[in-house]
């Protein structure tokens, strides 16, 4: 692995300064980070905190391996999906009794693409809107509910969604957009969005795959409806964590799960001849859970006791922007696609490089893990919990090394794998 190249004094200072000013927010200490490594892809998989593993040890050789079947009850099996979603629904602001964890983020929002067509009632009501950029998983889902459920699908991009409530607004049953765009990290007004739908009569399902856990997302405090997203994330639950579905309480009564499995009936154990959903968010569960990444996820969470979100988000845009400096500081030129703008920015920074599939692989190469999306952008994910300021002058300076040495052309940098 090449050397960490020669790091300008200033930046380092300028970074010592930054990471005493956000100590409150780091929980560095709380993760497993493989040495030398600089890891800046916890938006694709989040890095391992240090306590799951003994914990899911424990939930495989305690609970299951002598609970057996008992731990259902004994170990708080059954309600795990409702307790875990409680207590992410603190990082998303939602109240209790809204959020439930459970599935992946594609099923969940099949089943609330689905239930928003039938609870909006009206049978001239029937569109719904998607961002044609988001993650491609959310277009083919809304595209297959939807013509499942006799809705229609427009492809609309945020910035036009305005006009478009105008013209057809009367027809909108719901809109599906994510908080933070996956690719270039542009956040959202989720506020404006949400009132300028609730305007005309139309519900909005936010995916927050690629916000929670690390921005004020403020669910109840915008009135928002639905809301998906991922527990690998940010989230740290591990590979293929459940997901969450949230839903308001004032929209649960009409909550119909298309997948109404015996998970969400309000007697799973009456064993009954006919379907009644649980009276509230058990109502969005189908199946049984898997419970080792379940309780996994919980167990990750844990990192997040005492920080508040707030200073998580304060400290998530200073690595941000920093980074960004130490770019220009460093010489990178690059076309930065993240906006500059703290209140339209996420927690990734993404850059453009016609080679960036190499560039990408040249980093990693070096010890700094990021990754490529098409057609050419180097994704540079922040997770605030674990990483900082002085990473983010270590990034910057391979990635100015990278380009000034044109290792992104080698061909052992441009062989494409199977995951990118
Ligand atoms: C914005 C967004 N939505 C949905 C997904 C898909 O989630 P899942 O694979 O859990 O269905 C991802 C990532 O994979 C994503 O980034
Ligand atoms: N879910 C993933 C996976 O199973 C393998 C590799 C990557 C992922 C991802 O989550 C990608 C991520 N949604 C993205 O924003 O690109």
């Amino acid at each position: 692995m090449p050397s960490t190249p020669d790091l300008p004094a200033d930046l380092v200072a300028r970074a010592r300064d930054l990471d005493a000013r956000h100590a409150a927010a780091d929980r560095r200490d709380a993760f497993h980070l493989p040495d030398g490594l600089t890891y800046l892809d916890g938006n694709s998989l989040g890095a391992l905190p240090r306590t799951v593993a003994a914990r899911v040890g424990e939930v495989v050789e305690r609970e299951w391996g002598e609970g057996l079947v008992r731990s259902w009850n004994d170990a708080g099996w059954w309600e795990a999906a409702t307790r875990v979603g409680d207590r992410l629904g603190v990082l998303v602001g939602a109240a209790a009794g809204q959020v439930v964890v459970t599935d992946s983020t594609s099923t969940n929002l099949f089943k609330v693409v689905v239930a928003a067509l039938g609870m909006a009632g009206s049978p001239t009501r029937g569109r719904v809107l998607v961002d044609p950029d988001s993650f491609p998983t959310d277009v083919y889902v809304v595209g297959s509910a939807a013509r499942l459920a006799g809705g229609q699908v427009d492809r609309v991009a945020p910035a036009d969604v305005a006009a478009h409530l105008r013209d057809v607004g009367d027809e909108v049953a719901l809109l599906v957009y994510s908080s933070v765009d996956y690719r270039t990290g542009e956040l959202w007004d989720l506020a404006s969005m949400t009132a300028a739908a609730h305007e005309v009569g139309a519900l909005v399902c936010w995916d927050l795959c690629h916000s929670a856990g690390v921005l004020e997302i403020g669910l109840d405090a915008h009135e928002a409806d639905l809301a998906v997203g991922c527990g690998y994330k940010y989230l740290n639950g591990g590979p293929g964590a459940p997901a969450f579905v949230y839903v308001a309480e004032r929209h649960q009564a009409a909550f119909h799960n298309p997948v109404a499995g015996w998970n969400g009936h309000a007697r799973p154990f009456g064993m009954e001849a006919e379907y009644e959903p649980a009276p509230g968010i058990g109502r969005a569960r189908s199946g049984t859970s898997g419970m080792l990444g379940l309780l996994a996820l919980e167990e990750a969470l844990r990192v997040y006791d005492g920080v508040p979100v707030a200073d998580l988000r304060a400290r998530s845009l200073s690595l941000t922007r920093f980074f960004v400096e130490a770019l220009g500081a460093l010489g990178v030129d690059l076309p930065v696609v993240t906006p500059a703008d703290d209140a339209r920015r996420g927690s990734q920074v993404s850059v453009r490089h016609p080679e960036a599939y190499g560039v990408v692989q040249a980093l990693i190469a070096r010890g700094v893990v990021g990754d490529f999306r098409e057609p050419d952008l180097v994704r540079l994910g922040f997770a605030p919990l674990y990483l900082t300021h002085h990473d983010a002058v270590v990034a910057a300076a391979h990635l100015a090394e990278v380009l000034a040495t044109g290792e992104f052309a080698r061909p052992e940098h441009t062989r494409r794998a199977l995951v990118t």
